[in-house]
């Protein structure tokens, strides 16, 4: 369970300082937290080799975009650790954040329950190579709400984009 703190809590830095002090058995001792998720999904591919999922869901606001671009950012941090290619690994993380804010003005909208609300379910795919470095990100985009190019409630708004032009 994870709860939208409203606000920027920004210590990524800490809790990776924190698992490095850790051996890397010990999943378990981590306190429980979006990063925690984020770090277990890539030691399990790392040492399974098979492809680990994060389903991320809830009611509108509760912060599921948010906590995905966590994992990412977590994701970019954890894969490129100390290895030929790092610089590379680490742009597409940070490339594939960016690629959201991009993504976001398309897809997402003020509501009367969120300022950025999501209109569209996203299948978000980071790809490891053999040394565990990112290797490719995708974003796969669905069900969008296309009705509300032309019409949305009262107090509400269309894609940020028209606004943004
Ligand atoms: N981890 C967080 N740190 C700081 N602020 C957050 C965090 N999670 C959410 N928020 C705040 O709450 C707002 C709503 O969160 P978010 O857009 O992630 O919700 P959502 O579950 O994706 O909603 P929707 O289903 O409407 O798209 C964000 O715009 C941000 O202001």
């Amino acid at each position: 369970i994870s709860v939208n703190p409203h606000k920027r809590l920004g210590h990524l830095d800490d809790f990776l300082r924190y698992c490095d002090d850790l051996d890397r058995a010990e999943d378990e001792l981590l306190p429980p937290h979006v990063y925690r998720i984020a770090r277990a999904a890539f030691t399990a591919l790392v040492r399974t080799g098979k492809s680990q999922s994060i389903l991320v869901s809830g009611d509108s606001g509760a912060g599921k975009t948010e906590a995905c671009k966590l994992v990412v950012a977590c994701l970019a941090r954890l894969a490129p650790s100390g290895r030929a290619g790092a610089t590379e690994a680490a742009l597409g993380g940070a490339l594939m954040l960016e690629a959201r804010e991009f993504v976001e003005a398309w897809g997402n909208a003020t509501t009367t329950q969120n300022k950025n609300s999501s209109r569209f379910g996203k299948w978000l795919a980071v790809e490891l190579d053999a040394e565990s470095a990112i290797h490719r990100c995708s974003l796969q985009p669905y069900l969008l709400e296309r009705s509300r190019v032309v019409v949305h409630g009262p107090g509400e708004r269309s894609y940020h984009v028209f606004y943004q032009m």
